[in-house]
């Protein structure tokens, strides 16, 4: 039986996988890759537009609930998603737990002509290389999943390659090791990675700590425009939401409702 959280765990594969891409794909290869690929996108325009932005994530399957859509096209998915508004596409590239892939992100990046994330577990600059090369405009880290010392440097090297860094809190202390660090796209998860509860009121908690002119992104257990418009009022710039998009009937009409409700959000009572 595995020891350890379920991120332990989780991290203990991504770092697996990327061992065996690290003896296959030297690192030159990737950075001529990413020196070929297409410009960044504007990602600032995308989620500071004044409305409160959507980001819309393909999602296979998750650790707290399994498999939740095949999505045998990830790149349709997410022409779905932009001709219904959204404003950044994330794609979850880690193969164990969440069924994705680079190739999902490349397939979407030429798929749409709005930023895309690649969300993930990165421990390694490597990672970062291979999200540029494979087309991505912003990059997670997770601040859980790294020391002091490797966000510091993850950080300054996304900025370096071009992407923009999504820095993820869960926690208070997480929050400030985000601002030392120098963070100015803050994503404040609702998910603890280490026990998967979904708690909505984190984001209203830790908002207020963050200074004014860091982008908050408020992500996971956002069930249709009410949770939004809860998210809008607790001050996000943008809301991040994968699972109630993959699972429901019609994405691309889920996400014209969330994108008209963020861009009214005080005039909204649900
Ligand atoms: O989704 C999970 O179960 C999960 C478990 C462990 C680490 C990360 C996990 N999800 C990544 C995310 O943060 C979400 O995919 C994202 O915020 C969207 O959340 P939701 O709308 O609740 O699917």
């Amino acid at each position: 039986m595995q020891e350890g959280s379920v991120l332990d765990q989780i991290l203990e594969g991504v770092r697996e996988d990327l061992a065996e891409r690290q003896a296959r794909i030297p690192l030159e290869q990737l950075k001529e890759r990413a020196a070929a690929a297409e410009a960044p996108r504007d990602v600032m325009a995308a989620l500071g537009g004044g409305n409160v932005s959507v980001i819309a994530e393909v999602k296979r399957s998750s650790p707290s609930k399994g498999a939740l859509a095949a999505i045998a096209d990830p790149a349709a998915l997410a022409s779905d998603y932009e001709a219904g508004g959204a404003h950044v596409i994330s794609v979850l590239t880690e193969r164990r737990r969440f069924g994705g892939s680079l190739e999902d992100l490349a397939q979407v990046r030429a798929a749409v002509d709005i930023p895309v994330l690649r969300k993930d577990f990165i421990v390694s600059s490597y990672q970062l290389w291979e999200a540029r090369a494979h087309g991505a405009d912003l990059a997670l880290l997770i601040v859980a999943a790294l020391d002091q010392n490797a966000l510091v440097s993850l950080i300054e090297r996304a900025q370096t390659i071009g992407l923009v860094p999504l820095v993820e809190v869960h926690t208070e202390e997480e929050l400030d090791r985000a601002l030392d660090a120098g963070a100015t796209v803050i994503g404040v998860n609702a998910r603890d990675l280490r026990t998967l509860k979904v708690d909505r009121e984190t984001f209203g908690r830790l908002a207020p700590k963050i200074p004014e002119g860091v982008i908050k992104i408020a992500e996971s257990g956002v069930r249709g425009p009410h949770d939004l418009l809860a998210y809008a009022r607790a001050g996000a710039d943008a809301v991040l939401v994968g699972e109630s998009l993959v699972t429901g009937k019609d994405p691309r009409s889920a996400v014209v409702d969330l994108v008209t409700a963020g861009a009214h959000p005080a005039s909204r009572n649900d």
